[in-house]
């Protein structure tokens, strides 16, 4: 026993998907860590599955599955099965190791010990005919060659596009908070959810695709949509919608849904950045090596499903903690007027640590990506805060993040809303058990990790959409979908 603490200890601290910059995340073990047979199990062939997805999407929903289960085995590492599984998933194997504490949610950092290969959203992929035929970057492991050219490509798009972030963010934002104005004093009320993301489809393909929608009005007006329906057909047999059991399970967990049904929309969107997007295909092949239908489909990936994606969970989250909390809005308000200047810029918003905070505080309390999965590439020992597991090469690891991040032993008070967590020396520290980009907040993306490429372009765009808030308006009030009320600044 004393062997394996001392060789997860090692694992720990010389682990090659952490940064040398950043310290290791977690101590290591102490040596009295007992080694632990892994608690639970995957039930009776068909009947464990089943019984553990209906839990999981119907009975129970996850945050109550994942934590009813920990207090049962009295342990953040156990077996169960997660969906999609029986009837019509039969390749799909449920069974994973579930890991819920900072320690050990962080081996999925690890890549020398796990592997990523085609399991972005778990055992379940969805068919590589949404994109094109080709296994897009997400899906690669660090081993696979390609892996360490898309991801490059991924921060060479990143890096081109950091000229023109701040402008187009603001330009869409502008239109944005227009309509939602007049919508406001017209009908008393505005949505904000289909003007935000029509606003972010518009600021993302111009900054990442340097294309302009407006050259073709159908992308301009419904481009948006056809990738919410894109996403949706490939997410459904993994999400709990929360609409009407038992349809829910009959209809939109039980089988995968075919890529024909949005193939037009695809293809449209495809012909539109062959036809808008030339030089950033040029660059692709002359910086790259990538051919045109790798660069397209994997450039739709990352526009649609990372980035489109991604800030279409995290902003309205972030709107609705501004909107709802006029106490906050109050001191947020003095930080971005003191440090705004006439223009707001990257400079500015580095100023404004509890801007900064509050958007570290919505992910680590909301992670817009929950459920993160990775494969043990060899027999290794896992360390929880209270015991060691062996793990068996092969087996899938599976961190379900919005129970991470409220880890008691790392974060005081881990169920409320602290705006000034993350700000002073203290709150620093906690940054690098914020993992919401699949790695430490303190990390460094790059081609031999799996962290979100564009982690600090993610955190900065949460902290200038605050600050644009509070810049422009004296007072804003709403909730989780729209604004009922707004005051806004005089110039
Ligand atoms: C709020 C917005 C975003 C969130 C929440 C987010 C989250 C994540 C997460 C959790 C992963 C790791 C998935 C896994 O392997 O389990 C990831 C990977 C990735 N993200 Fe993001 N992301 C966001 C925005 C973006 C944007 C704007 C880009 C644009 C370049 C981007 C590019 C990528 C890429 C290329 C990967 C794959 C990394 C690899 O294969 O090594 N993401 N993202």
């Amino acid at each position: 026993m004393a062997m394996g603490t001392m060789m997860t200890c090692r694992m720990m601290s010389i682990s090659p998907g952490m940064p040398s910059s950043s310290p290791p995340t977690q101590s290591p073990a102490p040596a009295s860590l007992p080694l632990r047979t892994i608690p639970g199990s995957y039930g009776w062939p068909l009947l464990g599955p089943i019984s553990d997805r209906l839990d999981y999407f119907w009975f129970q929903g996850p945050d109550t599955f994942f934590k009813k289960r920990t207090d049962k085995y009295k342990s953040t590492v156990f077996r169960t099965n997660v969906p999609p599984t029986f009837p019509f998933f039969a390749g799909v194997n449920p069974n994973v190791v579930a890991v819920l504490d900072t320690k050990s949610f962080a081996y999925l950092f690890d890549m020398d010990i796990v592997e990523k290969k085609n399991i972005l959203v778990g055992e379940f992929m969805p068919s590589v005919k949404f994109t094109g035929n080709i296994r897009t970057c997400a899906y690669l492991d660090t081993s696979e060659p390609q892996h360490t050219q898309l991801k490059n490509f991924a921060m060479g798009i990143l890096k081109r596009s950091s000229k023109v972030w701040l402008s187009e963010l603001v330009a869409s934002l502008d239109t944005m908070w227009d309509t939602i104005d007049t919508d406001v004093s017209q009908k008393g009320s505005g949505s904000y959810l289909i003007p935000l993301q029509q606003a972010l489809f518009k600021f993302l393909v111009k900054s990442l695709a340097g294309a302009d929608p407006s050259n073709s009005p159908e992308i301009a007006e419904s481009g948006y949509a056809m990738l919410d329906k894109w996403l949706a057909l490939q997410l459904l047999p993994t999400i709990k919608i929360g609409i009407l059991q038992p349809l829910e399970e009959i209809f939109l967990h039980s089988f995968s849904y075919p890529f024909f049904l949005v193939s037009g929309d695809y293809n449209k969107l495809y012909q539109f950045i062959r036809n808008e997007a030339k030089e950033l295909l040029r660059y692709a092949e002359t910086e790259f090596g990538l051919n045109q239908e790798d660069t397209i489909h994997n450039l739709l990936f990352i526009l649609g499903f990372n980035a489109f994606g991604g800030f279409s969970i995290f902003l309205p989250g972030l709107i609705s903690r501004i909107v709802s909390d006029t106490a906050l809005q109050e001191k947020l308000r003095d930080e971005v007027r003191q440090n705004a200047g006439p223009n707001l810029s990257f400079e500015s918003v580095m100023k404004m640590p509890l801007v900064q905070s509050v958007v570290y505080e919505t992910l680590r309390l909301s992670p817009p990506v929950p459920l993160q999965f990775a494969r043990a590439r060899k027999d290794f020992q896992l360390s929880s805060h209270d015991s060691v597991f062996d793990i068996k090469k092969g087996e899938l690891l599976c961190g379900y993040q919005p129970l991470v991040m409220r880890d008691p032993e790392v974060f005081d008070d881990p169920e409320s809303f602290r705006a000034d967590r993350f700000m002073g020396e203290e709150g620093g520290e906690l940054l690098k058990y914020l993992y919401w980009s699949n790695g430490p907040q303190t990390g460094s993306p790059s081609a031999s990790n799996k962290q979100c490429a564009a982690k600090d372009y993610v955190t900065l765009t949460g902290s200038m959409m605050v600050a644009y808030l509070l810049k422009r308006y004296d007072s804003i009030t709403g909730d989780s979908a729209s604004i009922t009320a707004v005051e806004k600044a005089v110039k």
